[in-house]
């Protein structure tokens, strides 16, 4: 397996083409799918129908990063639809440890996700009922956005803390990763990356995969 996982988010697809726009990313290891419910974050998006038409016609896994409130509800049923990941944010969720383990339950691999604002430490304790931290890089709600250098040392900090915890746990970074930024978010220990408007912006989005892969692999620490 590569080091590193490339993520790109389909928040900046064409929403008229989504079956050839995942054709389009098939070098990628997952396709990151942004569910947005006007609720936790001011934009909606796509929900659990149009999920399971993904999951049926992706060539790649489907890592859905749920903004939306509760989540404890709806988060399983995305992991039943198939989705190989399903990541939901811990300011939005009520009962994490039955969440995640709901979201494994149904053979999924479970995260959760802190806004900008929101600090790691008080969720440390978590690391053993998750496969992977999800660190925002911008304010959720929007692709396009600027990268917020500011979150490397929170980066730091949960990769320091898989380490003390010793079990497989990933670092995902999502938000206004491209290639000019993807290389301190390896630097910081992300190994997952997501980017939106770095890949599907992008004249080639293979080439860009491509790019962004190499970058992150030469500074990953994995
Ligand atoms: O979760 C998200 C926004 O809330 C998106 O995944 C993210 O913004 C990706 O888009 P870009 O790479 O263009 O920033
Ligand atoms: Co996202």
């Amino acid at each position: 397996m590569s080091p590193v996982l490339i993520s790109p988010s389909i928040l900046s697809a064409d929403f008229a083409n989504l079956e050839r726009e995942l054709g389009a990313i098939a070098t990628a290891d997952w396709a990151h799918v942004d569910v947005m419910d006007n609720h936790f974050v001011p934009n909606l998006t796509l929900g659990l129908p149009i999920v399971e038409s993904l999951v049926r016609v992706s060539p790649i896994p489907i890592d859905c990063h749920l903004m939306i409130e509760d989540p404890d509800r709806w988060a399983p049923g995305y992991a039943e639809a198939g989705a190989r990941s399903v990541t939901f944010h811990i300011e939005a969720v009520a009962d994490a440890v039955a969440t995640a383990r709901a979201i494994r339950a149904a053979g999924a691999r479970a995260a959760f996700a802190v806004k900008p604002e929101t600090p790691f430490a008080p969720y440390e304790d978590l690391l053993p009922e998750v496969d992977m931290v999800l660190v925002m890089t911008v304010e959720p709600g929007f692709g396009g956005q600027s990268f917020m250098a500011d979150q490397m040392p929170k980066v730091s900090q949960v990769r320091d803390a898989v380490r003390r915890f010793g079990g497989e746990v990933w670092v995902q970074v999502d938000g206004g990763v491209s290639a000019s930024t993807i290389e301190q978010c390896a630097d910081a220990g992300a190994d997952v990356f997501v980017a939106g408007s770095a890949v599907y912006g992008a004249e080639s989005a293979s080439a860009a995969i491509e790019q962004l892969r190499a970058l992150a692999t030469a500074h990953t620490h994995r």
